[in-house]
């Protein structure tokens, strides 16, 4: 391998406004984690600018997430920066990422400045920038459809005003890889200074040329790809970070070109995200979804008999798929399952494990076989914490029927008792879900709801997404259980504990037993 090329994984920022995405505090420091045992080189953990929790979350993820270096995002204005610089200040190795648009569309209906006007505050920007951190990151928004000419200029400005890196952006996911290529190397070869920073690409995937472009702009140069888990981001999403290192790993031969990712954590760290942000990943899904390894029609299952190489391009353990045979069972003891949360690469503290371990024993009384799939997804479900919950399902009780209407018993257990109601619904998950409806005592806005089988088999877990809305935010929550209605209330129930955390209600709260 010659070369290797910096990952910038932008999931907690352009990851999380994937439309309907809302992530807490705890989750974002969660996934930064995940990333940095993925092995990214930088994280570009928020827009500090945007809200207090935004804030907040990058100040946490600074302060607590070591490795990898920590980016945080500032318009080309002062106050983002200086917000931008707090955020990050506890980093041991801090980067601002200060961006401004340089395409005609933008300076004339959104900007309203002139071509000079962005030139000098993209300039201005990376000046202040500099004055609180080494590491600078500037970006042209909508490079890609914005004068050859000028951004050679605004990016020169860029760097003799202190940029460590300029990134091109394809905003809009609007270029065609070739033209891509031509443009990184255009950039590349008529910049003054460009040959001493790294040229970062950032990719979006509205024509779903996000990766090939990504890979076209490597071959002509560019030293950072910007990237998310599950290829999550502003409307198509951004390039995804599984089918970037992969691609580069099993085409070695042909881009001769490295990244540092840690293979082995791809599929975890895909399922952390897509657990936590409420995006269920597509089964077609290139690398990580459930069909990516399946093979269905006759002349490809007799070829991979034979020898797996015949329609097999990448190994499923190379990305740490589990391999799907039975574990443990009802017998098994605490050390084994210990053994086997390690063994899947889960390191996690003493009460975590005990809480799993309850949790593995109620499965395997319900299971016959419990697989490595059940195991970790008994890992991504977590049940909440003491602290976490303002309410737990204690106990459900659903009739339903062609010929009946469906009612449902609810009991929740919160801090100051037990609350209990019952409600008719179309359908037994409907009327589940007015139930805990009117036991917790407000309205909830269901946005989605989805259900599916972790494993196949008639005994398998069933895994319900919910998604709520409060004050135009989404909160999702998941629940696992062998019951999908008990899986499905369960969702719910930790989808309204999520909004409880993140939005004020304080009668609410104070009537579940908290602040
Ligand atoms: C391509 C990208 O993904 S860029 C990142 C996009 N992400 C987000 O926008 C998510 C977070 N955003 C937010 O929370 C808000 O939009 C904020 C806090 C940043 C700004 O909120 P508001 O002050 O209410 O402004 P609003 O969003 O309505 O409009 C954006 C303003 O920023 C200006 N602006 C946009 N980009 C830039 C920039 N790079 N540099 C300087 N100013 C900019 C716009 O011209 C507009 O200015 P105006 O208020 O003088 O007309
Ligand atoms: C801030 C920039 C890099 C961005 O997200 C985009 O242009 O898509």
């Amino acid at each position: 391998m010659t070369q290797t090329i910096k990952i910038f994984d932008t999931t907690l920022r352009d990851g999380e406004q994937t439309p309907g995405v809302s992530l807490n505090a705890n989750e974002k420091v969660e996934i930064a984690l995940a990333l940095a045992r993925l092995k990214v080189d930088i994280i570009e953990a928020g827009f500090p600018i945007a809200s207090p929790g935004d804030f907040a979350a990058v100040s946490r993820i600074a302060a607590e997430v070591k490795g990898p270096v920590i980016a945080a995002l500032a318009r080309a204005e002062k106050t983002d920066i200086e917000t931008a610089a707090k955020a990050i200040a506890a980093a041991e190795r801090p980067r601002i990422h200060t961006f401004i648009a340089t395409s005609d569309i933008h300076l004339e209906y959104k900007l309203r400045m002139s071509r000079q006007q962005v030139l000098e505050a993209a300039r201005d920007a990376v000046r202040y920038a500099k004055s609180f951190v080494n590491d600078v990151e500037f970006s042209a928004e909508d490079a890609t459809r914005s004068d050859w000419d000028y951004l050679c200029q605004v990016y020169g400005a860029a760097i003799a005003a202190g940029a460590t890196v300029i990134n091109i952006p394809d905003t809009v996911g609007f270029i065609m890889p070739d033209e891509y290529g031509a443009l990184i190397r255009y950039i590349r070869e008529n910049t003054p200074g460009a040959d001493k920073v790294d040229i970062s690409v950032h990719c979006h995937n509205d024509l779903g040329m996000a990766i090939a472009n990504s890979l076209a702009a490597i071959k002509h140069g560019a030293t950072q790809v910007e990237c998310t888990v599950n290829g999550l981001g502003e409307r198509a999403g951004n390039a995804a970070v599984e089918e970037l290192a992969l691609a580069l790993h099993t085409r070695r031969d042909y881009y001769k070109i490295g990244t540092n990712i840690d293979l082995k954590q791809i599929y975890r760290t895909s399922r952390l995200v897509s657990s936590l942000a409420g995006v269920i990943i597509q089964p077609n899904k290139a690398v990580v979804g459930d069909n990516a390894f399946a093979h269905e029609s006759g002349i490809h299952q007799h070829g991979v008999m034979n020898n797996a190489l015949t329609y097999e391009i990448i190994n499923p353990e190379t990305v740490g798929i589990p391999v799907n045979q039975i574990v443990l069972g009802k017998h098994s003891g605490r050390h084994a399952f210990e053994e086997r949360l390690r063994h899947l690469g889960h390191n996690l503290d003493k009460e975590t494990v005990s809480s799993l371990f309850r949790q593995f024993k109620e499965l395997a009384d319900r299971k016959k076989a419990v697989y490595d799939r059940d195991i970790e997804a008994l890992v991504m479900v977590k049940e909440p914490t003491k602290q976490e919950g303002w309410f737990q399902l204690a106990y459900h009780h659903v009739v339903s029927g062609n010929q009946t209407l469906a009612t449902a018993s609810v009991r929740l257990k919160t801090k100051e008792g037990m609350l209990e109601c019952a409600a008719c619904g179309d359908g037994p998950v409907d009327a589940v879900f007015k139930a805990v409806e009117q036991a917790v005592g407000f309205p909830v806005v269901l946005q989605d709801y989805q259900l599916k089988a972790v494993t196949a088999g008639q005994d398998a877990l069933g895994e319900a997404t919910v998604r709520i809305e409060q004050d135009n935010k989404s909160f999702s929550g998941r629940g696992l259980s062998t019951d999908v209605i008990e899986a499905s209330a369960r969702a719910y129930v930790n989808a309204i504990n999520k909004m409880l955390e993140t939005c004020g209600m304080p009668e609410i709260r104070a009537a579940a037993g908290g602040i």
